[in-house]
């Protein structure tokens, strides 16, 4: 009840734990911190935290508008609603190394157990657009160190995410540079590397076999890189696949539909049936154990003879 009863420093042990594993952790985003739950009694081995989803979310394109306080503040919610280990994106870090440390410091008081920062220029934008451009290595390096310095707790993981590959038009240069940068990151210090845009399995592989490190694949839907299943992620040794929106298009594609059904229809009765019940969401709340708590709590003799029960 109330919050997760495994520590930070537990769910980023199970996070570098899982990422050694050998198995693929399957880490859907949790769009809002209700799903969280879910994502975990669904047997995920984790949950991650999009930018793209709190800004969408806020009414905003993805392209670093939203703050440290904004980002830190959604990793708390999420991160205090599951047991799992929670993975969140920190943008190119709010700046440069200072800014970077900071956010490391910020990102670790609200809990999560680990974070990706990429090595765009900002104004940032999704990995999956064109026109994008990044750092040089150097500074890509800069922020990745900034980082490692700054964390207080080791067991964090400070994942470096790329997003050269799609900068160069060709896709045998995008590659090569993809994987120079990621030999330069994990030099720098990352514990894993996140590829971003890779349009085919065999540059995963290439990245693969590039690092000694971790590597994640973004299933982003309407993206650059097609829908690979877990399986054959797993077989080109990727470690971790994130669903990074999902959820929020799906619930977004659902009420779309359903609010258009009551614009037409006046009425909602014929879409009860697809919704989540009460019971299920008092469920994932965990109600029940509130309701105990209180009874615990004010079941009790007043003097003078009246039970508060
Ligand atoms: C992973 C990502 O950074 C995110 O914010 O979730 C996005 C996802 C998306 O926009 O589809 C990305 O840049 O890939
Ligand atoms: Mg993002």
């Amino acid at each position: 009840m109330l919050y997760a009863s495994a520590t930070p420093n537990q769910k980023r042990a199970a996070l570098r734990a899982g990422l050694a594993s050998g198995t693929l952790q399957r880490y859907p985003g949790a769009f809002t911190p209700l799903t969280a739950p879910l994502i975990e009694q669904l047997g995920f081995e984790g949950v991650y935290i999009s930018g793209a989803v709190m800004a969408a979310e806020l009414g905003m394109p993805d392209i670093g508008l939203t703050t440290l306080s904004e980002v830190a503040e959604r990793g708390r919610q999420i991160s205090r609603m599951t047991e799992l280990p929670t993975l969140i994106d920190a943008d190119t870090g709010f700046g440069e190394a200072m800014n970077v440390a900071r956010a490391v410091h910020e990102l670790e008081d609200a809990g999560v157990s680990g974070l990706h920062l990429e090595d765009q220029v900002n104004p940032k934008r999704c990995g999956h657009l064109d026109g994008k451009e990044v750092v040089s290595a150097d500074v890509a390096a800069q922020r990745i160190a900034a980082a490692v310095s700054a964390r207080r707790d080791s067991d964090l993981v400070i994942m470096a995410r790329t997003d050269i590959r799609g900068v160069h038009g060709s896709s045998t240069e995008g590659l090569a540079a993809a994987v120079d940068r990621a030999k330069a990151l994990e030099a720098a210090g990352a514990d894993a590397i996140f590829p971003e845009a890779m349009a085919t399995l065999e540059e995963f592989a290439a990245i693969r076999a590039a690092v000694q490190v971790p590597i994640l694949a973004n299933m982003t839907e309407f993206g650059k890189s097609a829908l690979f299943t877990h399986q054959e992620l797993a077989d080109v040794g990727v470690n971790i696949a994130i669903h990074p929106v999902s959820l929020l298009r799906i619930a977004m594609g659902a009420i779309e539909r359903e609010l258009g059904l009551l614009a037409e229809s006046g009425t909602l009765d014929g879409a009860v049936e697809r919704m989540q019940t009460r019971a299920r969401l008092y469920e994932l709340n965990d109600y029940a154990a509130y309701s105990s708590f209180d009874e615990g709590v004010f079941n009790f003799e007043v003097p003078g003879g009246a039970t508060h029960a």
